[in-house]
């Protein structure tokens, strides 16, 4: 991960950008759940990815960060290509891939602040972690965090005595105290309320936004992922059908990304 931030390449890409080549994805020799996936993400804003339920999105989320191994493609981010990083290589690009999961993924014993402090594992010595000797200015930063995310009240609750809302909070706290390049949140809003929903997105939105770096969210409502992405990509079947601004999603397109379309119809 060498190039400098806010670099726009002669091809017009920015330093952050993610170029994704012929992707695919089989868990079962010939059962290809990624048939090819083209794309180039730019490296700032949010994209949303919509599909119906098992078309790959988990899976594209999966192959970027490599908690899935892809079978073959390439995924070019920051002048390397994940999809072939091996051993130390991949620990640190993965250390800078922020990951917000649907199910929160917090320590539940442990406090909204060593939560938080536990996306800094990467980057402090094993013995300070184990000792939970974190650095100040780390501590400092997390305040900070959770402050901007609307917690700094509840630093030292455990994080199985909150909410769901405030538990994605952390969870999205978490992933930027990592200090990412890049942030992939799957399905980040499934279990909360639509209000919340509408919070979280907003300060996933906002934080990114600040730190100016590319966000992808998997996401099943199509309302919310028009109101907050600046790119919508649609996925049917391994493959990619739309690619492109939100108001430009036609009801035609959202019958070629989910089938049929009766449920388009407004009720009475
Ligand atoms: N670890 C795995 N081993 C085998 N098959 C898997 C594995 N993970 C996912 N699959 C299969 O891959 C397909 C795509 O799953 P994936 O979770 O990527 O879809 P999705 O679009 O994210 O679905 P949802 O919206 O329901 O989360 C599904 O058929 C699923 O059963």
């Amino acid at each position: 991960m060498n190039a400098a931030p806010g670099l726009v390449t002669e091809s017009g890409q920015d330093a952050r950008s993610l170029v994704i080549r012929d992707l695919v994805k089989e868990y079962r020799r010939n059962k290809p759940v990624l048939r090819g996936i083209n794309l180039t993400i730019a490296g700032h804003g949010l994209t949303a990815v919509i599909g119906p339920s098992g078309t790959g999105k988990s899976t594209l989320l999966r192959c970027i960060n490599r908690l899935v191994e892809p079978t073959s493609g390439e995924i070019k981010f920051m002048g390397q290509d994940l999809a072939r990083l091996r051993g130390r290589q991949l620990r640190e690009a993965r250390r800078r891939i922020g990951m917000v999961f649907q199910e929160y993924n917090l320590v539940e014993r442990l406090t909204v602040m060593e939560n938080l402090l536990s996306g800094r594992l990467g980057y402090v010595p094993v013995w300070r972690a184990w000792l939970r000797k974190f650095p100040q200015a780390d501590i400092d930063r997390a305040f900070g965090l959770l402050d901007a995310v609307g917690l700094e009240r509840v630093a030292l609750r455990r994080a199985d005595a909150l909410s769901g809302g405030q538990r994605q909070r952390v969870g999205i706290a978490r992933a930027i105290m990592q200090e990412p390049d890049l942030i992939l949140a799957d399905e980040p809003t499934s279990s909360l309320d639509p209000k919340t929903s509408v919070e979280i997105m907003e300060i996933l939105s906002r934080l990114a936004g600040e730190r100016d770096i590319p966000v992808i969210v998997n996401i099943h409502n199509v309302g919310l992922a028009k109101r907050f992405a600046q790119r919508v990509v649609g996925m049917t079947g391994g493959h990619v059908v739309y690619d492109g601004p939100p108001d430009g999603l036609t009801d035609a397109d959202l019958k070629a990304i989910y089938g049929g379309e009766n449920w388009l119809d407004e009720r009475p």
